[in-house]
């Protein structure tokens, strides 16, 4: 019997109603495989535990998770309660950076019986490879004196290695797909760091022969997206564009509640983070309302990191079963709950076996 060992963090808001949804589903995919078994394990680390403990996470947090196969992750924030800055960059930010998860990684695709907001979304089938750990996403920087004087400055860090890593790691994944990357730019505007990002690029393109390219400024391929999405197979993108790219992504899906993410550390020396693009949603928290399929199709991610890809496949087509039949939450115009979505795709684990 395999066993994984999974570190659950529900965090905030819906977090915590969509994560035991997905282990759930995980439980009933371990359950049909019969040769696997998932373990997992709960932190309540979240602006709740702010609040009791004036930290996001304790001191040797990230030691406690180090061990873990997976870290499996639903939603960080309450800016209610703890200001946004402060709650992600105390959580999530910080186990992306310190366990070097230095790739996201946001699939979107059109998924069968889900309305997407475009008239003609036609097949599309997208991956966006975002760099996790630098970009614009920076703590270079300060503010000085107050008032009218008052100025702030926030420094945008590109490493050539970080560049090159997730470049390669793009063309890397286009190789078994459909052999296509886009380059998401701004060298017309921003006049040091994308410049270095273009010749980066065609350096490690180079070394791609086999793969086709092409170079897109942030804005025009932000209105791509949404005019012609099917033309796109992998975007690689610095952390700020790789970010505003994927709500977009998961916007023609139809719902920022069905896209799945995974913060993948490369390097092997420290556990990947699966977590959906949404955040806690305090909009909708408390009501049932919440669509676990972003969360469930993150477990999909994971099981596909894990090296069980058929098991992945299995999983995404039992939710696509789903949405087939019109068994969705509000988000998607449906009127079922996130536990009855989740049933139906448990469901669907058990008679897909049975045939
Ligand atoms: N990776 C993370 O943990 C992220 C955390 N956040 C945090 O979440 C909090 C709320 O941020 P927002 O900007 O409102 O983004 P959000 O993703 O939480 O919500 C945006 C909109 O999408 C809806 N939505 C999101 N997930 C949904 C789901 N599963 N089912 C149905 N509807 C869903 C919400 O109801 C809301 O109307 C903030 O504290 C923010 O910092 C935001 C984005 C990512
Ligand atoms: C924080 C955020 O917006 C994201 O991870 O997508
Ligand atoms: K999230
Ligand atoms: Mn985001």
């Amino acid at each position: 019997m395999k066993q994984f060992d999974i570190a659950s963090i529900p965090g905030d808001g819906i977090g915590i109603e969509v994560v035991p949804q997905a282990e759930r589903v995980l439980r009933a995919v371990a359950d049909v495989h019969g040769g696997l078994a998932f373990q997992f394990q709960s932190f309540p680390w979240s602006c709740q535990y702010y609040i009791e403990h004036g930290v996001m996470m304790p001191d040797n947090g990230l030691e406690q998770l180090k061990p873990f196969d997976a870290i499996f992750l639903g939603a960080v924030g309450d800016p209610n309660l703890v200001p946004d800055h402060i709650s992600l960059w105390g959580l999530l930010i910080q186990i992306r950076r310190e366990f070097e998860q230095v790739i996201n990684m946001r699939p979107a695709k059109r998924l069968d019986g889900i309305q997407s907001p475009l008239q003609n979304p036609k097949d599309f089938d997208l991956v966006v490879i975002r760099e996790n750990s630098e970009g614009e996403y920076s703590t270079v920087g300060g503010r000085i004196h107050s008032k009218e004087d008052e100025v702030a400055i926030q420094n945008a860090v590109f490493t050539r290695k970080g560049t090159e890593r997730v470049m390669r790691y793009a063309f890397e994944v286009a190789a078994k797909r459909k052999r296509f990357v886009t380059s998401a730019t701004k060298s017309n505007g921003i006049v040091h760091s994308m410049p270095f990002w273009d010749q980066v690029f065609k350096e490690v393109s180079a070394d791609y022969p086999a793969i086709r390219t092409e170079s897109q400024h942030i804005d025009a391929l932000a209105a791509f997206f949404v005019t012609r999405p099917a033309d796109f197979d992998v975007i690689v993108a610095s952390n700020l564009f790789g970010d505003i790219l994927t709500d977009i992504g998961a916007a023609i899906m139809g719902s920022i509640g069905i896209a799945p993410a995974a913060n993948i550390n490369v390097n092997g020396n420290y556990p990947s983070m699966f977590e959906p693009v949404h955040g806690s949603a305090p909009d909708i928290v408390g009501k049932g309302l919440a669509n676990p399929i972003g969360q469930i199709w993150t477990a999909k991610m994971m099981l596909d990191h894990f090296g069980e890809e058929e098991l992945g496949t299995f999983l995404l087509d039992a939710i696509e079963r789903v949405t087939r039949k019109g068994t969705i939450t509000k988000d998607l115009g449906g009127i079922h709950s996130t536990e009855e979505v989740t049933d139906a795709i448990i469901s669907e684990l058990h008679t897909a076996r049975s045939v």
